[in-house]
């Protein structure tokens, strides 16, 4: 059985309570265009309520010893666990990524919530010697206070739990913003957050706008931290706005992604890599592989094969086990993928396959774009350049490994880079020089594993990770002690010649 919304109307969750807000708008399934539930347009004020319960409700929360605040986010794994597939369905029909994509972001966030719960018993700090007698020095982490995470549409459960396990175990308090068009996910964790007996105030949504909620949390004093993922001309605003404010910011945004197949490489399992890091998601993943730098010896057979089984890809509602590829999020995404492609054609890259929205009997009101493969592209074409957030990748040929490596650094961008090839020299080079945060060797750009960080280089972002344990210094300062233990006071004189 299909899994169903208790209410029409979600509200926000705010000290504890759930928040009636009278504004709202439709959530839309994109594969069907059926309104699933109204999510609620909050005000500014809205957000300074959440602010002030998280505020008071920090403090408390900072005393609770670490391995007991991990308790919570180990029952809200375990919840999690046990609702995956109804987490996993609901997914499927806000955002439209296939079910069995929905259910491996879904266990992204189980296993982050059990990682993160273990860093509960860790948290390390340092000791360190002191440069005096009877003196003990040491540094541990320390909360931040109230945090705002501000989540995009396109994995809308596992990148909030990425950013607010690590901030809930370390002792903060969190506000969420998540996208206006995958609200659903948000008030799930919420209600398991409050099943789970985290104390009030500590986890808060506020659903609404960017323009609105996003802007008024990032303008707010008392949110000493934003984390965000996003577009980059999103995340560039809010990082002037907080560069103003010399608030702290951890961004994570674009990506144009190239799978690197070199003339020894194992064609077959090339291609299935690609298909799944370009057309998984439809292409609307910030690791999603838009480029395939192919060495010319392989170029054709590449082409061949990747044609035929790009024909096997079948299109449709996610919900349905059969289907590969599901909708673009809104037709404001496929207008978006539209004018690459003809900017494309434009620039002289030959066009393979698709370029064209999708359409079916059964599909009447959905929204698909047909995967599409481009050829003979080059590196300073846009297509090759600009992120493009749908199922269209370009194929660039090159000569040499020397020239592979410079097309694929030759972006703005700097997320994930993968090579297919048998020469273990080969590997070696590439995961050295490749300018990405994420290297894969013999795989696709997608499909990170949480405990490891996850983030770029470049225009990616400005230099913080996502997930890892590096996730915890975004959310904790570092506080240094020293204990003086000589009872008198003493000077440190350390002279090096
Ligand atoms: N790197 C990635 O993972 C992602 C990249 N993108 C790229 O961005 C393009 C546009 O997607 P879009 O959803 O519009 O991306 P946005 O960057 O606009 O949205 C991401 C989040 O930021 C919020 N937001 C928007 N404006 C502001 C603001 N002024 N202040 C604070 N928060 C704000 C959004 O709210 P709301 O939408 O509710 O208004 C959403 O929650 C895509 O086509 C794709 O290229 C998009 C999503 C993820
Ligand atoms: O690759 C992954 O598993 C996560 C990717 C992600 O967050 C994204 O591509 O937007």
């Amino acid at each position: 059985m299909t899994a169903t919304l208790q209410t029409k109307k979600l509200r926000n969750f705010i000290d504890g309570d759930w928040v009636e807000v009278e504004a709202s708008t439709a959530v839309i399934n994109p594969a069907t265009g059926e309104e699933i539930v109204q999510v609620p347009l909050s005000s500014s004020e809205n957000v300074h309520q959440a602010v002030y319960a998280a505020k008071q409700a920090q403090k408390e929360w900072a005393l609770v010893p670490a391995p007991q605040r991990a308790e919570v986010l180990y029952r809200v794994g375990y919840l999690m666990k046990e609702r995956k597939e109804r987490l996993s369905q609901l997914l499927t029909m806000e955002n439209g990524k296939v079910i069995e994509e929905a259910r491996g972001e879904v266990q992204e966030g189980i296993d982050m919530a059990f990682y993160m719960a273990g860093e509960g018993r860790r948290l390390f700090g340092q000791t360190t010697p002191a440069e005096l007698k009877d003196k003990f020095a040491m540094s541990q982490r320390c909360p931040v206070g109230v945090v705002g995470i501000i989540t995009p549409w396109n994995f809308p459960i596992a990148i909030a739990t990425w950013k607010s396990f690590p901030a809930i175990v370390a002792g903060n308090a969190v506000i969420w913003k998540p996208a206006t068009e995958t609200p659903i996910m948000a008030y799930e964790l919420a209600s398991i957050f409050e099943e789970a007996g985290l104390p009030k105030g500590i986890m808060n949504v506020v659903f609404g706008t960017g323009s609105t909620v996003g802007d008024a949390m990032v303008h707010h004093e008392d949110i000493r931290i934003i984390s965000f993922t996003g577009s980059n001309d999103t995340g560039r605003n809010i990082a002037a706005e907080c560069g103003k404010q010399l608030k702290k910011v951890s961004l994570e945004m674009g990506g144009k992604n190239a799978v690197i197949v070199m003339e020894d490489a194992d064609v077959d399992l090339a291609v299935e890599g690609i298909l799944w890091s370009a057309f998984g998601t439809s292409g609307q993943r910030c690791t999603a592989c838009s480029r395939v730098i192919v060495h010319e010896d392989v170029k054709s057979t590449l082409e061949e094969r990747l044609l035929a089984e790009m024909e096997k890809l079948t299109i449709g509602n996610g919900l349905d086990e059969r289907n590969k590829i599901g909708p673009i999020i809104n037709q404001k995404g496929v207008e978006k993928i539209k004018s690459y492609i003809q900017i494309g054609k434009d620039e002289g890259a030959k066009l393979l396959a698709g370029g064209y929205e999708w359409k079916d009997d059964s599909y009447q009101d959905g929204i698909f774009f047909a995967p599409t493969l481009f050829t003979d592209a080059n590196s300073s074409m846009r297509i090759a350049q600009e992120e493009i957030f749908g199922p269209v990748v370009s194929l660039i040929p090159v000569e040499s490994f020397e020239e592979a490596i410079k097309v694929n650094n030759g972006v703005t961008f700097g997320l994930s880079s993968s090579i297919f090839t048998k020469d273990v020299n080969r590997v070696f080079q590439a995961q050295r020089d490749l300018d990405t945060g994420i290297v894969y060797v013999n795989a696709g750009t997608t499909g990170a594993e949480i405990h490891l960080p996850f983030g770029g280089t470049k225009g990616t972002g400005n230099g913080h990770r996502d997930s890892g344990v590096q996730a915890l210094d975004v959310f904790t300062e570092w506080k240094a002690v020293y204990v003086d233990y000589s009872g008198k006071l003493q000077r440190a004189q350390i002279d090096v010649d």
